[in-house]
């Protein structure tokens, strides 16, 4: 997938110096971050109405639209996809996949915790339930 983003961030950058009446990119570049960001939100509750509508197809579709439309604001804001992957593999580092940081600023250069889960065997566990 990052390749695929990675792709497309380089054909983002590359529409953006484009004829706006030829490329969509380019005049979304044109008009400036506000429209951008709309459009980025405008995709998101797109994705949100479809998945709730049950229609996997169109969140699929409503998605790339999405991502692409994120990409564009990432170029607009000096942000490459590397440095989306960095954080994100910090963030794995120091509190596994997909768990969320603590609320408030986490120093960049915080110390990653050795996070140790109390492991309880599944037997013991039985015992507590029985009567
Ligand atoms: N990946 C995309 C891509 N995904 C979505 N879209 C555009 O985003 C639109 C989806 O959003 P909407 O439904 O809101 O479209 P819309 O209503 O027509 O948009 P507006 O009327 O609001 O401007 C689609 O109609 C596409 O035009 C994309 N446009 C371009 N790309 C890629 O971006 C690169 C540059 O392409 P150009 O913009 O054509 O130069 C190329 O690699 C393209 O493949």
């Amino acid at each position: 997938m990052s390749d695929s983003i990675g792709r497309l961030y380089r054909a983002v950058s590359a529409a953006r110096d484009l004829d706006p009446a030829a490329s969509r990119t380019a005049r979304l570049f044109q008009r400036g971050p506000a429209k951008m960001a709309k459009k980025l939100a405008e995709e998101a509750i797109e994705v949100v109405i479809d998945a709730l509508s049950g229609k996997p197809d169109a969140v699929v579709r409503e998605s790339a639209d999405l991502l692409y439309n994120l990409i564009v604001l990432w170029a607009q804001a000096g942000v490459k996809p590397e440095d989306v992957w960095r954080e994100m593999e910090r963030r794995e580092r120091l509190l596994g996949i997909a768990e969320k940081l603590p609320k408030g600023p986490v120093p960049k250069n915080a110390p990653v915790p050795v996070v140790r889960r109390r492991i309880v065997a599944l037997e013991s566990r039985l015992r507590k339930r029985q009567p």
